[in-house]
């Protein structure tokens, strides 16, 4: 697997924001989000670290943290993501996150024993991705799992609201709007879910660009 970075932070971002998580990022992207404030680890000459899903495995038990975040990059672009899922299936004492970007399908991992949380992106008109999203993973998102919306604008706000409506995402899973950090005022993103009774999603803004320099790594 190819790692380019993995170290304990506080998780900026989700269901388990504030609370310690290990991070494990692995290099390369199939899509180019505009705002993308991870463009390094997709250059297809990013130095990496191969490591087996052993030795990550080992690395994450080390840390003697029990959140996970799989990132990137696109984690499930990694060859040996479905070997590290099953090992990290089967440890009862992690808590697995994967942040995916919406173009994978996830219908690939539907046969885990004990499944991991998806983060999963619906990438937005401002991104330049949209055309790149797999409308049926829409379908397999559960309780468990999460919809975050990063948006840039106005235009962006109404697409998520329509496809909040559309899919009746807050009756099936966590749905998170959060905005390109920098590019939109929060309080538009208040504005809208108030002028829009937008009840049960979470407003988020990535913690860890608040911490520290938004462009640090290794945070
Ligand atoms: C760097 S991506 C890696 C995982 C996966 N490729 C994806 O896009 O979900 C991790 C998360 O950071 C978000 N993100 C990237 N750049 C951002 C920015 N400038 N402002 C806010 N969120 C950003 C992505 O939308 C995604 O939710
Ligand atoms: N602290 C921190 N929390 C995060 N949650 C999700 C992240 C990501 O890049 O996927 C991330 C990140 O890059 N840093
Ligand atoms: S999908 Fe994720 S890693 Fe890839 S370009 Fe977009 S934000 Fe960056
Ligand atoms: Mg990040």
């Amino acid at each position: 697997m190819q790692v380019v970075e993995k170290f304990v932070s506080i998780n900026g971002e989700g269901r388990r924001c504030g609370q310690l998580a290990t991070f494990i990022r692995f290099a390369g992207c199939n899509l180019n989000c505009g705002y993308c404030d991870t463009a390094w680890a997709n250059d297809r000459k990013v130095a990496f670290d191969p490591m087996t899903p052993e030795e990550v495995y080992a690395y994450i038990k080390d840390t003697q943290v029990t959140n996970v975040t799989l990132t990137g990059g696109e984690p499930l672009l990694q060859q040996d993501i479905g070997e590290l899922l099953e090992l990290l299936s089967q440890d009862p004492q992690l808590y697995v996150e994967i942040e995916t970007n919406g173009s994978v399908l996830l219908s690939r991992f539907s046969d885990l024993e004990n499944p991991p949380s998806f983060t999963m992106d619906y990438k937005l008109p401002y991104s330049g991705m949209e055309r790149m999203m797999a409308l049926d993973n829409f379908e397999q998102l559960t309780a468990k799992d999460t919809v975050k919306f990063v948006s840039g604008s106005l235009a962006d706000l109404e697409k998520a609201k329509e496809m909040i409506d559309r899919y009746k995402l807050t009756e099936k899973t966590a749905v998170f709007i959060s905005p390109i950090f920098g590019e939109i005022e929060l309080e538009t993103i208040v504005d809208f879910m108030k002028d829009n009774q937008l009840n049960g999603v979470n407003m988020q803004v990535q913690l860890h660009k608040v911490i520290w320099d938004p462009n640090e790594r290794g945070v």
